[in-house]
């Protein structure tokens, strides 16, 4: 059960049949998405509004059995792929077989998790974001089979549900969570290199992000990642013997996240991440003395060099190597459009809107200013490969910053997954 998605749903008008793997979290779940309609409730009696859903439109479940008439369903189990396709196993046999099958995942393939189905093209992965039912994206990820109607559906499914959906092709974590990932990787290093999570995260804040990277990895549950680099070989037990600590397959690697998890410091789910909260599922950060002498020990063992970050530098490194990743997301044909790309960050990260979204952000600093920076930033960082300056972003500062609304006729993509 998703517990934000249930939510969503249900405040629609959606009938739901909520499956959880064990009678405790499902009690849990039961709770957290009566918490969160009863709040609903309250904001639409204070609008003199009629409280429309209630609980009563959610069938809560341990037996798959009960899903046998649902015309769609979403899974969002763990993010483990060999659990994502034990789920869409028992799905295919158990739903209708004209039933859409989607999946959560915040990266996982989705031709791979349709692969273990009897109808791969009613497959597609709808991407919520954290808390699902507040934030305003749907990311709908197509998979290589997934047909025309299927992508409609979702798509439909989001308008139902008043959000703003955005398709995009399948590719290790999609857009949002690709152009994510060089951000977060910018701000571990910071952390490495002598700032605290609550300078970057206010370097980002005071830019205009609704959350700062620590604050936002907190909400979503630093497992999620973890999960993902453990599958991918980069943490935990399949790391091979000798590997050096901050480094992966020759590149840098940060491995404070994973020694956060080690720790069982989740973030507001087990109330400690970043930050320490008032209580499990608490939404107070406070900067956590634990954190800073785990920091400064973690510094002194590896001996690393202290290089003081102002906030301009804080931006420019954790922004840049964000737009890098879009330019390389178009060069793949995985968004359509830079447009994309903004809508997808204005209405899942907290992206400041006035600022109109990365790509149209980078046009405004001046795309030769971001090529500068990234350049002379790989120079010194040859083991950084996600600040190589992209091919796209070279292109477009060589014929003079064409405005963002003439980017897609210099991509040109005969490559496009969409
Ligand atoms: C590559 C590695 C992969 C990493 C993991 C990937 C995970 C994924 O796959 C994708 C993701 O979800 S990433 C996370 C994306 N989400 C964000 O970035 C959230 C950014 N924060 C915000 O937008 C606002 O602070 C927010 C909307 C949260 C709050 O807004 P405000 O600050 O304006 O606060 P309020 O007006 O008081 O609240 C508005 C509603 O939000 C509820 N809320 C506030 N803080 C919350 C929190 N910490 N947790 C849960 N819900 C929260 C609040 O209750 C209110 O709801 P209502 O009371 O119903 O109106
Ligand atoms: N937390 C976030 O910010 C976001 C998470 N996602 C994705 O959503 C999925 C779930 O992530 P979270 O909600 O963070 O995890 P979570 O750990 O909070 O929830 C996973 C849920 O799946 C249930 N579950 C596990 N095995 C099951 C089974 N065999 N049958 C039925 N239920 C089972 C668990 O009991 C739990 O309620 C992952 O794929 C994640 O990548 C996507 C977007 C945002």
């Amino acid at each position: 059960m998703g517990r934000g998605i249930v939510t969503s749903l249900a405040k629609a008008h959606i009938p739901v049949v909520a499956l959880e793997q064990d009678a405790q979290q499902l009690e849990i779940g039961k709770k957290a998405v009566n918490g969160l309609l009863e709040r609903e409730a309250e904001k639409l009696i204070k609008q003199g509004l009629a409280p429309g859903s209630t609980l009563a439109s959610v069938r809560f479940t341990l037996d798959f059995a009960d899903l046998r008439d649902a015309d769609l369903v979403i899974e969002a189990v763990y993010e483990n792929m060999e659990l994502k396709k034990e789920i869409f196993r028992k799905l295919t046999s158990v739903c209708k077989p004209d039933a859409f099958l989607c999946t959560n995942t915040s990266g996982l393939n989705i031709d791979e998790i349709a692969s273990v189905t009897k109808n791969p093209h009613l497959v597609i992965g709808t991407h919520f974001f954290s808390p699902a039912n507040i934030m305003k994206l749907l990311e709908v990820v197509r998979g290589h089979h997934t047909s025309l109607t299927t992508i409609a559906t979702a798509m439909n499914l989001g308008k139902t549900l008043g959000k703003v959906s955005v398709l995009v092709g399948n590719c290790p974590s999609f857009v949002g969570n690709r152009l994510l990932s060089p951000y977060l990787d910018q701000a571990s290093y910071l952390l490495e290199e002598g700032c605290y999570p609550e300078d970057v995260d206010k370097a980002l804040e005071d830019f205009g992000f609704a959350m700062g990277p620590f604050r936002m990895m907190d909400l979503a549950g630093l497992d999620i990642g973890w999960r993902s680099r453990m599958e991918r070989g980069l943490a935990g037990n399949k790391v091979p013997l000798g590997t050096p600590a901050r480094q992966r397959e020759g590149k840098r690697y940060c491995p404070l996240a994973d020694l956060l998890c080690e720790n069982g410091r989740l973030g507001q789910k087990t109330g400690k991440g970043w930050y320490q909260y008032e209580k499990l599922g608490g939404r107070i950060a406070q900067p956590d003395p634990w954190v800073k002498d785990f920091l400064q020990k973690y510094r002194n063992t590896h001996q690393i060099k202290q290089r003081p970050a102002t906030p301009e530098m804080i931006l420019e490194c954790c922004l840049y190597a964000l737009v890098n990743e879009g330019f390389h997301v178009l060069e793949d044909g995985i968004a359509s459009g830079p447009e994309d790309i903004d809508v997808i960050y204005n209405n899942g990260y907290g992206w400041p809107k006035y600022r109109g979204g990365p790509m149209y952000y980078a046009s405004t600093v001046g795309l030769t200013k971001v090529l500068d920076v990234l350049d002379k930033y790989y120079k010194e960082n040859p083991d950084v490969p996600s600040m190589k300056p992209a091919f796209l972003l070279k292109k477009l500062a060589m014929v003079g910053e064409p405005p963002l609304k003439e980017w897609r006729t210099q991509v040109g993509n005969p490559d496009s997954k969409l």
